[in-house]
């Protein structure tokens, strides 16, 4: 059988500010296998991004243990992190985070070249899931020439464009109007479900929560 690609045991997260200190994650066990897409739900300051930090290896910090695809992940120096998240991580923030001075297509190109693609098959990839994201004709436009909505299906694209074994997603659609989120998470299942990778998305939203393959909940620390 095959590993889990997120396999969390014990997982604690603390915060001590002005000499107060707040237990956000208090224990959480959580195993992902390959192609399951989760939703992580919880209200605000839950401590779901905080979990969405320890999974993508952002921070440090972090009590428990954290396997990615199989590797011991929380005791990794920083190259094997980088290695760990270039090599399985794909990443969907709720403000696009694009880089200004390069236009749509060059977005998805650049991570793939960092990973090792020849240029040509990953301007292939990237015109390919941008076509697939309505985007065919917006290749050439930079961030700041397009809607948020474009945007933000650029930033899929790039998390996808490496087939990343697990994507990460924090609030994908979040400043979004309604309909505009529901068609690019739509999207976004659609090519995540597509290439076969895994995810844990972090909503606040039920409705599209139910459309994922399981639902856990944070709530007072721990998963529910
Ligand atoms: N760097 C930090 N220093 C101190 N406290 C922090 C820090 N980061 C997060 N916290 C606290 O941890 C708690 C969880 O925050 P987190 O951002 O993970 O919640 P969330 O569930 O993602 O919330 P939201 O849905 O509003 O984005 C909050 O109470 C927050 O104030």
């Amino acid at each position: 059988m095959s590993n889990p690609v997120v396999d969390l045991r014990g997982l604690t997260r603390s915060f001590t500010q002005g000499g107060v200190t707040i237990d956000v994650l208090r224990g959480i066990d959580l195993q992902i296998m390959p192609g399951e897409i989760v939703a992580l739900l919880g209200p605000s300051g839950s401590g779901k991004s905080t979990m969405l930090q320890a999974v993508g290896l952002l921070e440090g910090g972090f009590g428990g243990e954290i396997a990615i695809c199989g590797q011991r992940a929380e005791k990794s120096n920083g190259d094997a992190r980088t290695a760990l998240r270039r090599d399985h991580l794909g990443f969907v923030y709720q403000f696009h985070h694009l880089l200004p001075d390069f236009d749509a297509s060059e977005n998805v190109i650049l991570p793939q070249l960092v990973s090792g693609v020849p240029r040509a098959e990953a301007e292939e990839r990237a015109k390919e899931l941008l076509t697939a994201l309505g985007l065919g004709h917006r290749l050439t436009h930079r961030p700041s020439q397009l809607s948020g909505g474009e945007q933000q299906r650029v930033a899929v694209a790039r998390a996808l464009a490496n087939k990343p074994e697990l994507v990460l997603a924090d609030e994908p659609t979040g400043n979004l109007d309604e309909a505009t989120s529901d068609r690019v998470l739509e999207e976004f299942l659609r090519l995540v479900r597509g290439q076969g990778s895994a995810a844990l998305i972090a909503t606040h939203n039920e409705r599209l929560a139910a459309r994922m393959d399981r639902v856990v909940r944070l709530h007072e620390g721990k998963l529910h």
